[in-house]
């Protein structure tokens, strides 16, 4: 049995409590919001964010994060991650903190261990991520992650720590690789889902697919990852997932924008803010990422869909 702590009770955060308490797992679910925390406390629900699932009676859930024990899986959005650790860095840091956010950061453009590393210096930065939606996680459903840690026997432990009966890991150093594909596959997704809204047809979004997955691969190996990282669950396995589901947030705003509709702005889609930031790194390396840049507009009303595709449909013919 492990010790394990999850910081932010959305639907990841709470899903993952749930699989692992019923894991047999000592867990505790923490909302920064106290009245939150209370509701899921006192309802054994989270009402908002995964209806369908009640608590398993072994699961804790904390208005204060507790005394910390064994590994700290971060599930907040990643937009609020830095402010997460500046606000908790005498708890968190030197602890193994595990990132379940998918993003890059818009003020300084790091990924999440980047910020690990320079807000907690003394902990050991980890990411989980991967091919899972929230609500198959919760319902124990088999499933296949990506855990990275550039420190190979940290990674070898939280390997085994968190997998369990129903989810199996892969281990990885390649930290910025599987960070960088959960991070971009938002944003190529959010573009597939604007090619369906447009109703640009099936084809038109393997198309985007494929060439945003060779974005993704470009940028992310020229911010140090290795090719294969891409390909892997981290990768290829949940750009695959994201952008072919309904379930997936970024695909249903992708579709609202292809239909010139509005998207609730209380969702939580991460690979509109990640766009902005891609871009400004692919900027830095000199590297031309027509997909990202073309979701990017769409997404801040910079240009509609037929616009972009005019633009995309126009550039000049080249090498596969
Ligand atoms: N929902 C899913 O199926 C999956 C989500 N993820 C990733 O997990 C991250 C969180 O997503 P969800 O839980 O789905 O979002 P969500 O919108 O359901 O919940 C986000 C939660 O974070 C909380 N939060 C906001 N600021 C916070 C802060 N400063 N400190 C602590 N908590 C804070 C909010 O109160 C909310 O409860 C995202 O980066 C997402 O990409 C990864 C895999 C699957
Ligand atoms: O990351 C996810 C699946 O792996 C969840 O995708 P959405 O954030 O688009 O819902």
């Amino acid at each position: 049995m492990t010790s394990i702590t999850i910081l932010g009770a959305g639907a990841f955060g709470t899903a993952l409590a749930v699989m692992y308490a019923l894991g047999g797992h000592d867990v505790t679910l923490w909302s920064h919001k106290a009245d939150e925390a209370d509701r899921l406390q006192t309802t054994r629900k989270n009402a908002l964010r995964l209806p369908d699932v009640s608590f398993p009676p072994s699961m804790a859930v904390a208005a204060e994060i507790p005394a910390v024990v064994g590994p700290v899986l971060l599930a907040c959005p990643m937009q609020a991650l830095a402010g997460l650790l500046e606000t908790h860095r005498r708890t968190l840091d030197g602890q193994s903190l595990v990132a379940c956010c998918k993003g890059i950061d818009t003020r300084t453009a790091e990924t999440a261990t980047e910020i690990i590393r320079r807000l907690c210096p003394n902990a050991t930065p980890a990411v989980l991520t991967g091919p899972s939606f929230a609500t198959e996680i919760a319902r124990g459903l088999p499933t296949a992650l990506t855990l990275a840690s550039s420190d190979a026997g940290a990674a070898r432990v939280l390997q085994q720590q968190l997998s369990t009966r129903t989810l199996r890991l892969y281990r990885t150093t390649d930290t910025i690789g599987a960070e960088l594909g959960g991070a971009l596959k938002n944003v190529v997704a959010i573009a597939t889902g604007a090619a369906i809204g447009a109703e640009y047809g099936e084809s038109a979004r393997a198309a985007i697919l494929t060439r945003g997955f060779d974005e993704m691969t470009r940028l992310a190996v020229a911010l140090g990852a290795e090719r294969e990282t891409l390909t892997g669950l981290c990768g290829l396995g949940d750009l695959t997932l994201t952008a072919m589901s309904e379930q997936s947030r970024n695909t249903r705003f992708g579709i609202a924008l292809g239909r010139g509709q509005t998207f609730d702005e209380s969702t939580t889609v991460e690979g509109r803010h990640t766009a902005e930031a891609a871009l400004r790194l692919a900027a830095d390396h000199a590297l031309d990422l027509p997909v990202m840049q073309a979701t990017a507009d769409l997404a801040a009303g910079r240009a509609t869909a037929s616009e972009i595709t005019d633009r995309l449909l126009a550039r000049p013919l080249k090498e596969e």
